[in-house]
């Protein structure tokens, strides 16, 4: 087995107005005669004035995502390609619909076409699913080896899709640097090219994100489209893409991750956004590592947007009964925390817990000393 695998991202990828009327040429350049299309219904009510009028040589049938990436959705999805002789997938919405189609084409090797509706995260990029069971708990997750033949990503559409989701993907994407940071050494990623690419798109996705993130929300609320938006939401689908794109094992999730995953056992967050939990995460993993002065930084950026920065904005009490269960489970042995260069205890994370209210509070008290309140 190779040390690690790049599967960097789509064969074609193209961003900007109108890119949807491509879809025409696509299927005209690769005899494609009949496509199914699995959607959302919010996503297809967002994409439908940007689909081109009518396919010329193609015939399009459109199909309702059922809710969940679960392998009965998969099958059924496989089971009607093939039943009525389909030759492409299109998937319209968020990630669960992209991971469902992207498991369809691997399963069927037939060309996958993604038309992301959200600016969440990298699944429009990445060339692995999600699965979940219907009732919605995770299952597993699937790497393939080929990556979607084509990617649009419709710049109107991405624009008026959900505040809360791209907000969660900014948090999500900024956890990229800091949960690669430590593996991704110069040390251990000299020579190696397509680990250096990761590690410098980790750092753009750092840069990008705590730079220009707060301003490009802002644009969002005041729906004026910038150029700086673009390319924060292309950050969180594309560049976010290609660190784990480049780096495989080494790009993946880590200490904030492993937070998140021990905060969805109390049902107090469930209604929190994934990107909300990890970043989070962020702070708990910095505290850990000692660095301060970068949580502070973190911390901040999360406040600025809203962002819950402390045990109570998550709905849990700061209770030794709790920290200690978030430690427990952040430390499990299955948890991706153990890829740190680090030995990570429980003790050590019930400290960075505490940590966080700490740093939480100190910032509190320095704003209200400066008459901020
Ligand atoms: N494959 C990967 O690399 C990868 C990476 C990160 C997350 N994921 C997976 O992605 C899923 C989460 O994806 P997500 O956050 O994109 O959301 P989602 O697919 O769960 O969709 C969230 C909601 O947004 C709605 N929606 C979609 N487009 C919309 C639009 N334009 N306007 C209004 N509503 C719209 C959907 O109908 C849905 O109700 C999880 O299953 C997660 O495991 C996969
Ligand atoms: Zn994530």
């Amino acid at each position: 087995m190779p040390d690690f695998i790049s599967r960097v991202g789509p064969q074609q990828y193209i961003a900007g107005n109108h890119v949807y009327k491509y879809l025409n040429d696509y299927f005209r350049n690769n005899s494609i005669k009949k496509a199914l299309v699995l959607h959302g219904e919010k996503a297809l009510l967002a994409a439908k004035k940007y689909l081109p009028d009518s396919f010329l040589a193609t015939k399009v049938q459109y199909r309702k995502f059922s809710g969940e990436c679960s392998p009965n959705e998969i099958t059924g999805v496989a089971a009607q390609i093939i039943n009525e002789g389909f030759q492409a997938i299109v998937g319209i919405g968020g990630g669960k619909v992209l991971d469902t189609v992207k498991s369809v084409a691997d399963r069927l090797r037939i060309p996958l076409i993604l038309l992301p509706t959200l600016v969440s995260n990298c699944a429009p990029w990445s060339s692995l699913s999600v699965h979940y069971h219907t009732d919605g708990k995770f299952l597993d997750f699937d790497t393939y080896e080929h990556s979607a033949d084509l990617l649009l990503l419709e710049e109107n559409v991405l624009f008026d899709s959900p505040k809360a989701y791209f907000v969660a993907g900014l948090a999500d994407t900024l956890a990229k640097y800091y949960e690669s940071e430590l593996i991704l050494t110069e040390e251990f990623i000299h020579g190696k090219t397509a680990l250096e690419h990761a590690a410098y798109f980790a750092k753009r996705c750092q840069r990008i994100i705590l730079g220009q993130g707060i301003q490009a929300t802002v644009d969002m609320e005041k729906h004026i489209k910038t150029k700086r938006w673009l390319e924060v939401a292309e950050t969180v689908i594309v560049t976010g893409g290609l660190v784990g794109g480049f780096s495989d094992q080494y790009g993946r999730a880590t200490g904030a991750h492993s937070i998140h995953d021990a905060l969805t056992q109390f049902p107090e967050t469930h209604a929190i956004l994934h990107g909300l939990k990890v970043g989070y995460g962020i702070l708990v993993q910095l505290v850990l590592e000692h660095k301060l002065e970068e949580a502070k930084e973190v911390l901040i950026w999360l406040r600025t947007l809203n962002l819950p920065t402390n045990l109570a904005e998550l709905g849990l009490e700061n209770r030794f009964e709790i920290k200690e269960k978030i430690a427990a489970a952040a430390v499990r042995k299955d948890k991706m925390i153990h890829l740190l260069p680090l030995n990570v205890s429980k003790e050590a994370v019930y400290e960075a817990v505490t940590g966080v209210e700490e740093l939480n509070d100190n910032f509190l008290r320095e704003r209200e000393q400066n008459g901020v309140f």
